[in-house]
């Protein structure tokens, strides 16, 4: 199979924190949404991949090659947005940093870029430094895909930037993956950009990977049903996530196989509900009280 990324054994630590030991691989054509809480370790996998910071442990292979033998020819194909990349220059005017991007790219486009600036209203003449935080992040965003990369490395590409602006990435990023062999590696919070963009969901927990589901799978399995009744057998049930009395309600992440057996056994489903991304994740991420 084509992977744009295959990472085996990945470990990084910091004082208070460890990434990995973490195995992830991402096929070609693909949208990855790296899930998490807040310092479950999403930038750090994302700057490991771009190496910007060093791993303790373990391969990265990005498009088929190494990234620490093949860095530059690696990075060429990549769109990286995320971890104040730019800071360093933040003296430039926005065009002053495009000119400095565009040196590193030799699929530079700056027909593309100048559209994209005009399109996310970027004020080209302004200092990096004085653009506010969402400005900031669009600036990056465009920069990232002005050299028509074949991989797109996104850190929470539309944070703090308006709905407007938000929606029209989520509309870019679209258009750039009708192109099959693009693929998109990026970390979010928000729900409408998984629902929109993302195949794959990889939910990191502690610097762990907890899980990695296909998203449209995943919605169809977990679901709330309200019963007239629930057998005492039920309670040992692995099927069954959560049980609540009065009325009497169960959460399941097997929705198919377990509403067959209560109709089988003539058990009344009043109504079912599929559950909302953020609350399968979170019972992802507690334990369930059945198992
Ligand atoms: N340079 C650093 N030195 C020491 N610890 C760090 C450094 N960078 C990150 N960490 C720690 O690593 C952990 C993971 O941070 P990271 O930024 O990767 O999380 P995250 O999942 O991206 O969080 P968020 O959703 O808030 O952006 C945190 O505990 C953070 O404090």
């Amino acid at each position: 199979m084509n992977f744009a990324v295959e990472i085996q054994s990945l470990v990084k630590t910091y004082n208070n924190f460890k990434l990995g030991p973490l195995d992830l691989k991402v096929e070609k054509g693909m949208v990855i949404g790296l899930l998490g809480s807040n310092g479950s370790g999403k930038s750090t996998l994302l700057q490991t991949i771009m190496k910007l910071r060093n791993p303790d442990n373990g391969s990265i292979q990005v498009l088929g090659m190494d990234i620490n033998q093949h860095e530059v020819q690696v990075k060429e194909r990549i769109g990286f947005a995320g971890g104040g990349l730019y800071e360093a220059f933040k003296q430039l005017t926005v065009d002053g940093l495009a000119e400095l991007v565009g040196h590193w790219y030799r699929n530079w486009d700056q027909q593309y870029y100048t559209l994209l600036t005009e399109r996310y209203h970027i004020n080209r003449k302004e200092k990096f430094a004085h653009c506010s935080m969402g400005t900031k992040k669009k600036v990056e965003f465009v920069l990232a895909m002005a050299h028509h990369p074949e991989l797109l490395i996104l850190d929470e590409p539309t944070a703090s930037v308006d709905l407007i602006s938000q929606q029209r990435m989520r509309e870019d990023l679209s258009q750039f993956m009708e192109d099959g062999d693009h693929t998109i590696v990026m970390a979010t919070h928000l729900q409408e950009e998984v629902k929109q963009l993302c195949d794959y969901i990889c939910l990191l927990d502690n610097g762990e990977i907890k899980d990695m589901f296909e998203k449209d799978e995943i919605q169809n399995r977990w679901a709330r049903l309200w019963l007239s009744d629930l057998p005492d057998h039920f309670q040992d049930d692995i099927r069954v996530w959560q049980i609540e009395e009065s009325p009497t309600q169960i959460v399941t992440n097997q929705l198919v196989e377990l509403e067959k057996e209560l109709q089988q056994q003539q058990i009344e489903i009043n109504q079912v509900k599929r559950l909302e991304l953020h609350e399968i994740l979170e019972y992802i991420l507690q334990p369930s009280s059945n198992s």
